[in-house]
């Protein structure tokens, strides 16, 4: 396995969580986990209000049209405009862009973006970043805030275009979401004449650049520590260094030695910034260690849930029940597109294979292909081509396609010790509702382990999960047809709180 690989958890081989004391407990967790009808009957009210919203707002007309995520992509949107001026909601601002003495050249790519107001983070953040003498930062914000925006407008700031050497240097945990920062930084700095972006990512040896010269170079850790180690990449000019997805990056598990072997070849005061939806406390320790005394902005764990994704789930009848109910699923899945994730590379594949084989069209993406072949399997998604995508956790990150309306977990994320990881579920639902939108996340649960981990992960994030009916496959559906479909019949903003709170 590369190094790229190791997204949170791991994704290859590993069988699935064994279900062998379910059998003795099924009567337990059945009961407990079939909703009472009070339960069913608010979702179904939930819904119908939020969908109801939702069509009433729409703007109409651009149903079937799907455009790349980083290229221009956020409609305005008076419902937008209405969350940017609500002070509970995370895209809440009081500020403008021209406010932060960012370039002219800079601020047309801002609005040749449309944003037309920072969000929460980007309003608290950028003032610091930006300010001189530099200072490190640990930003947290929920999924789909604009946390991207934030570090490239900061970088885009600080390059010297005149100096054609390497000046900033972001590190993501996937060769996805490097290339998809890569093109943030591309539309965003599109007017300052000059600039240069490159991304470190694994390549086939042909592709293999010789030398890394850009201003800004955005890659995965272990390629950036290579051609750091070859000298491929020259170090003495930067001045920022970026961890995306940082609580992630720093974990001593996975790619923390990378990240810090990195920073060791970097020049000794530069500015640090780390960023991510989550900082449990187990890295917080190491975050304020590897950007010390940063600007620090945090929330508490019930703050981060991003309250227009409803979050639901399911109780399957048996491990293998999980699957028919995914068919269940599909044609809902193809409204907008879906994102099922799996534990293991192997299930990802044997679910791909089965569904393809029974007719339906899906996509599979994991750490397991080749480089080329995962660009070719997540830019189909962008565009649409692909509207359902199979997936472990390589791809539960940071990645914005806003056409994303479902998000299904097919097996929970656990932590390897059959206990819940809800720092990557949050992740993983954050796939849809990017900034304001609405979306559906579904969990599959089967027996007592699943279900005390969507307990715990619910506990966790102090919020409440609706259980679907198990016994009434046509309510269920039109239950979230009804969300879905509101979602892509315009503009699919959430239009106030009240539309989804439970
Ligand atoms: N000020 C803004 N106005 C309108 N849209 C914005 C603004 N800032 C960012 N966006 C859009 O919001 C979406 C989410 O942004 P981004 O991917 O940076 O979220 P994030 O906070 O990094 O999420 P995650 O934690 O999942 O990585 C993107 O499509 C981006 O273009």
């Amino acid at each position: 396995m590369s190094s790229e690989d190791r997204v949170s958890k791991p994704d290859a081989g590993m069988d699935a969580p064994s279900s062998s004391s379910w059998a003795d407990e099924a009567t337990n967790a059945a009961d407990a986990s079939s909703a009472p009808p009070s339960v069913v009957a608010q979702a179904e009210q939930d819904m119908n209000d939020m969908a109801k919203a939702q069509t009433d707002g729409a703007a109409g007309g651009d149903a079937g049209i799907i455009e790349p995520s980083y290229d221009v992509n956020v409609k305005l949107s008076d419902q937008l405009s209405d969350l940017q001026a609500d002070p509970n909601d995370p895209l809440f601002s009081t500020t403008s862009f021209d406010a932060l003495g960012l370039s002219d050249d800079i601020l047309k790519g801002i609005y040749q973006m449309r944003f037309t107001k920072p969000s929460k983070i980007q309003e608290r953040a950028l003032p610091l970043l930006l300010r001189n003498p530099p200072t490190n930062m640990i930003g947290q914000s929920q999924s789909g805030t604009g946390k991207t925006a934030a570090f490239v407008l900061n970088m885009l700031a600080r390059i010297d275009i005149n100096l054609l050497q390497p000046q900033a240097l972001v590190l993501a945990p996937s060769r996805e979401l490097a290339r998809q920062i890569l093109g943030v930084i591309e539309v965003m700095g599109q007017f300052i004449q000059g600039l240069t972006v490159q991304a470190a990512i694994p390549m086939e040896r042909e592709k293999r650049p010789n030398s890394f010269t850009a201003h800004i170079i955005v890659g995965t850790p272990g390629t950036v520590m290579d051609v750091a180690r070859r000298r491929a990449l020259a170090t003495q000019n930067i001045r920022v260094l970026v961890l995306d997805e940082a609580d992630n990056m720093l974990d001593q598990q996975g790619l923390g030695d990378q990240c810090h072997r990195v920073r060791q070849s970097l020049p000794p005061n530069i500015q640090i910034v780390l960023f991510s939806a989550t900082f449990p406390k187990q890295v917080t320790t190491f975050a304020e260690r590897f950007a010390p005394n940063a600007n620090i902005i945090t929330l508490q764990h019930q703050e981060l849930t991003v309250d227009g994704i409803k979050q639901l789930y399911l109780d399957c009848p048996s491990e293998e029940s999980k699957y028919d109910v995914l068919v269940k699923l599909y044609g809902l899945m193809t409204i907008g597109s879906s994102i099922i994730f799996v534990r293991t590379r192997d299930t990802a594949l044997a679910i791909e294979q089965r569904l393809n084989a029974e007719g339906h069209q899906v996509a599979c993406l994991t750490g397991a292909f080749e480089p080329s072949q995962r660009d070719l399997i997540i830019d189909a998604f962008r565009t649409g081509k692909a509207k359902v995508l199979i997936a472990t956790n390589v791809l539960s990150r940071g990645i914005d396609v806003q056409t994303v309306s479902l998000v299904v977990n097919y097996d929970l994320p656990d932590n390897g010790r059959g206990e819940a990881d809800p720092q990557v579920y949050l992740h993983r639902i954050g796939r849809t509702g990017r900034f304001g939108r609405v979306g559906v996340s579904i969990s599959l649960i089967h027996g007592p382990m699943s279900f005390r981990m969507i307990q715990d992960i619910s506990r966790y994030f102090g919020i409440e999960m609706t259980a679907l009916p198990n016994d009434d496959w046509d309510r269920v559906e039109a239950l979230i047809k009804r969300v879905i479909k509101s979602s892509r019949a315009g503009s699919n903003f959430k239009t106030g709180h009240t539309d989804i709170d439970m």
